[in-house]
């Protein structure tokens, strides 16, 4: 499965969901059978002219020239009303993390409900280029993943490793299998400096030492570690306390991880290893005690869970542009301290009875937004590890703020880049200071005001610009959106059910005339 023939059957796909199709109707109108949809969708068919010919003409989209036609935009009408009902999908954070668990197991793995995005498809490149064997299946949500006995690290797929910070978690299932191994540099949002250290500490615990050389990091195993191992995290972050369980599930022996993040991908990903037999005491706690088994040969199905940043963009989407919409499947428990930022703001929410994600475990609910008059906090909103308010939900506050009447600051002290790139806020009219790098100072509220803009080079951000444009008088030209579908799932389309006025082109923005 090539990387073009993956993205020009997900090109298919949201052609055909953006006109509300389902792959029989596709296949009718092809004269085809459903199944060969299936797969031309999932990237597995290799695509005669004459067959891209027919895509062309039944779902009207002049196919080749949209694929050669540079970067995919935005181009978003506003102020908009919304109304109605959306799902969370799940998250990127914890397909990730589950992705590169699959590593571990040498039985088949099956993961359910996986949102299709850019990231996804990348790690999946990197997947099949060391030799795992991937099938989309179902309805194109669930993946079949079957590792071959031995891994090929090097036959990696540097182009596709280096996009993602998640490679990095590559290094704790690798350990298992090989004294020596190279792995790129990692990507992922453009931040500022994203440490690596933390991991090389933990990991070091386990016998791994790591050198960087050349853009790559150069991995060697010594395998004396004791039977018992404690590990402090020399910070509390999300990635690193994942590479540690993922080195420690298949260590025998028990390791003690204290320090750890107790955040929802860490959550799935401890979650999903107890599928595959290995005992995780302290699930969602700062002290994890995980009893490694020698190998894992399980067949197993997995339901990733709701993404709770998802659910804060779609929340945010409602507040903003004052209207009332319902967000269901919001995993409530990692949005708590949002919703109490919000309350004291002055926004009124509804809040459905709980149940339960797929996994047996999360906490879910629907969470409805009436229009509110919003006022500034009177503290600074800042992030804090698990349970504390998510970073990644940080940047929402940047809108929400600029909506709300009074002077806001936004603290992050986390990042040295995302607050710099929330300032492109103030290109849609927002009253938006950068008092230092981590501090924005936030005057509402903002007439916001349509006009093209590059997408900053982070995914929360990014969507912030949509999430505004949306409430923007007059037309936002969003240019170069790669970063948001990295995260978000066909989200134009999504939003538009809404009530949204977003559409999707390729190249340069239209012109006035
Ligand atoms: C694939 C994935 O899951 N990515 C998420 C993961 O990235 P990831 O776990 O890779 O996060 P990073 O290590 O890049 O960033 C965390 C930042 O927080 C700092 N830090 C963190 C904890 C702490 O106790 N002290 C401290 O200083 C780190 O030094 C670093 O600057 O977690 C980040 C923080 O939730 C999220 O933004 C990313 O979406
Ligand atoms: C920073 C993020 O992701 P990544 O770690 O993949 O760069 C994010 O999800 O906002």
């Amino acid at each position: 499965m090539s990387a073009t023939s993956e993205s020009i059957g997900r090109m298919i796909r949201d052609a055909r969901t953006s006109r509300d199709w389902s792959q029989k109707r596709l296949a009718e109108e092809l004269g085809t059978a459903q199944s060969a949809v299936h797969r031309i969708e999932a990237g597995q068919q290799n695509l005669s002219l004459s067959m891209i010919n027919r895509l062309a003409e039944a779902l009207e989209m002049p196919l080749i020239q949209t694929a050669t036609q540079g970067s995919m935009n935005f181009e978003i009408q506003g102020p908009t009303t919304l109304s109605g009902e959306i799902d969370v999908r799940t998250s990127k954070n914890a397909a990730m993390a589950v992705l590169c668990a699959s590593l571990l197991n040498h039985g088949r793995t099956v993961l359910r409900g996986i949102a299709r995005i850019e990231e996804v498809d990348r790690i999946n490149e990197v997947l099949t280029s060391i030799g795992v064997k991937l099938t989309w299946i179902g309805e194109g949500n669930d993946l079949e993943i079957i590792r071959p006995e031995h891994l090929k690290p090097d036959h990696i797929d540097e182009r596709a490793a280096r996009r993602t910070r998640s490679i990095l978690m590559f290094l704790g299932p690798l350990l298992h299998e090989f004294d020596d191994f190279k792995l790129p540099y990692a990507g992922g949002c453009d931040l500022g400096a994203r440490t690596v250290h933390p991991h090389m500490s933990a990991l070091s615990k386990m016998g791994l030492t790591v050198t960087a050389t050349d853009r790559n990091y150069q991995a060697k195993v010594v395998r004396d570690v004791s039977d018992a191992r404690q590990i402090t995290l020399i910070e509390r972050g999300d990635t690193v306390t994942e590479n540690a369980i993922m080195a420690a599930a298949r260590t025998p022996g028990v390791t003690t991880l204290r320090n750890a993040s107790g955040n929802y991908m860490v959550q799935d990903l401890c979650f999903f290893l107890e599928r595959l037999g290995v005992r995780i005491d302290g699930i969602g706690t700062t002290t994890l005690t995980i009893h490694g088994v020698e190998t894992i040969n399980t067949d197993v199905e997995y339901y990733i869970s709701e993404d709770p940043i998802e659910a804060m963009s779609l929340l945010t989407a409602g507040i903003v542009t004052r209207s009332e919409i319902t967000v269901r499947r919001c995993p409530v428990e990692f949005l708590d301290v949002e919703f109490a930022v919000l309350d004291e703001m002055g926004q009124v929410f509804e809040f459905s009875e709980e149940y339960t994600s797929h996994n047996g475990k999360t906490r879910l609910v629907d969470v409805t937004v009436k229009p509110s008059d919003l006022h500034a906090p009177l503290d600074k909103i800042h992030p804090m590890p698990f349970p504390g308010l998510n970073i990644d939900n940080l940047p929402f506050f940047a809108v929400i703020c600029a909506t709300a009447t009074g002077q806001s600051v936004i603290y992050d002290w986390v990042y040295d880049n995302r607050a710099i790139h929330l300032s492109k806020l103030s290109e849609l009219g927002a009253n938006i200071q950068l008092m230092d790098a981590h501090r924005l100072l936030i005057i509402g509220p903002t007439a916001w005001r349509g006009r093209q803009i590059d997408s900053p080079p982070a995914l929360r951000p990014a969507v912030c610009v949509l999430l505004a444009a949306l409430a923007a008088r007059g037309t936002t030209n969003l240019m170069d959106v790669y970063v948001i579908n990295r995260g978000y799932e066909d989200l134009p389309h999504r939003l538009n059910k809404l009530g949204a006025n977003i559409n999707v082109f390729w190249g340069d923005p239209p012109t006035d005339d």
